[in-house]
């Protein structure tokens, strides 16, 4: 069946990029259409244009594209723009292809404190994309700009939103990431003589973004279709650089607001049962099980369990008490995919679904 839309990349030859590539070829509703990227690489076909670092090979519907600059020009037949742009020029560009009517989704952190863009980790509060259909309602091909989060803030927000869906308001988390090099990109990312036999106990600007998106994404959509962040609780987070190549694990601790604490197993059993709007719609990239709980004593771990449901799950393992807080566990996601690439195109299949693009 061919695909229906037409899906521009911006930031095609990224660690991000190489991913939307990977995801997008075959989509049953999305074509690969326009690849965008630096004027470096534009006019090369992508094969060329591209230092290909993924295991699986270019797919075949990307090789012979050719890459352009990211202007809005270029991408007018577009139906969606999925950007993976450097943050440094992601902002200019992504505002003039929304002017240009254009519905761009982003990985880049420019617009997601923007009071009127939706930040949204599609396992957990895809609701947020309604303020989409009011405004698509109201004035039709007008463009608009979704944002998808930090990638840490992906894997965090979406067992937090499952516990606080079963159990009530969670008053305060702690986070301690071991992020992988992918999430650096590639362009120059992290030098392999500083990451071996290392750990560097700092990325710039992430501990900010973890301890405040997870507050817009778990927060309200008001009536006027601006954005609350959740005012009761308060996330610490601590990011570290570790020689993994993709797979970003955080050991997190939290505290209900709750005095009526669940038991550890009824706390494992809400994530287990944890089922998001992706999955009851039937996006084709939605996964399987939104969250997987790993009962060995050892996992998970992102060599082991990074790719679950093609990346798009998320992994938590050794849920126990904390006797500083209620309880402390592990999680693992995939950085380019739910983290950012696959969060991007399960957004943009919501929107489908809804007949919203
Ligand atoms: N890596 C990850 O896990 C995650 C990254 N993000 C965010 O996604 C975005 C992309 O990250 P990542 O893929 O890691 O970055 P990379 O450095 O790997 O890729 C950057 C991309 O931007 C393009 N680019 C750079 N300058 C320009 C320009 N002037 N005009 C047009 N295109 C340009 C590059 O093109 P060229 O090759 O031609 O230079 C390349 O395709 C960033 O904003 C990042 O913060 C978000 C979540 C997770
Ligand atoms: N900063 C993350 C990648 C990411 O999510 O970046 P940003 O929040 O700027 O999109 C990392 O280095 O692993």
């Amino acid at each position: 069946m061919t695909a229906t839309k037409k899906a521009g990349v911006l930031g095609a030859t990224g660690s991000v990029g190489q991913k939307f590539i990977l995801l997008l070829a075959e989509h049953p509703d999305f074509e690969l259409y326009r690849l965008g990227a630096s004027s470096r690489s534009a006019g090369k076909s992508y094969a060329k244009a591209v230092k290909w670092r993924q295991t699986a090979t270019i797919p075949q519907s990307a090789t012979e594209l050719v890459v352009v600059e990211c202007k809005a020009s270029e991408f007018v037949d577009c139906d969606v723009v999925f950007s993976g742009l450097d943050s440094d020029v992601a902002g200019d560009i992504e505002m003039e292809f929304k002017e240009s009517g254009l519905v761009v989704i982003s990985n880049a952190k420019n617009y997601r404190r923007a009071p009127d863009v939706p930040l949204v980790v599609p396992l957990i509060n895809s609701s947020h994309l309604d303020v989409v259909a009011r405004r698509v309602k109201q004035e039709e091909k007008q463009g608009f700009i979704i944002c998808n989060s930090n990638c840490s803030t992906a894997g965090l927000v979406v067992p937090l939103g499952a516990l606080i869906a079963k159990f009530g308001d969670i008053s305060d988390v702690t986070v301690t990431t071991l992020q992988a090099i992918s999430g650096a990109g590639f362009s120059p990312g992290v030098l392999g003589f500083d990451i071996l036999d290392n750990v560097i106990p700092y990325i710039s600007g992430e501990e900010e973004k973890l301890e405040w998106e997870t507050k817009k994404i778990l927060g309200s959509v008001a009536e006027d279709d601006s954005f609350a962040l959740r005012s009761n609780m308060t996330v610490s987070a601590q990011c570290n650089r570790v020689a993994v190549s993709d797979g970003h694990l955080e050991c997190v601790s939290i505290k209900f607001a709750t005095p009526h604490k669940p038991s550890v197993e009824e706390v494992k059993q809400a994530l287990r049962d944890y089922v998001c709007e992706s999955q009851i719609l039937g996006c084709p990239s939605a996964p399987k099980q939104c969250i997987y709980v790993l009962e060995e004593a050892d996992r998970p771990q992102p060599r082991l369990d990074r790719n679950r449901d093609n990346g798009y799950a998320i992994s938590v393992g050794r849920v126990r008490e904390d006797p500083v807080f209620d309880f402390k566990f592990i999680v693992l996601s995939h950085n380019t995919v739910i983290g950012a690439a696959g969060s991007g195109i399960l957004i943009a299949e919501t929107l489908f679904k809804k007949g919203l693009l």
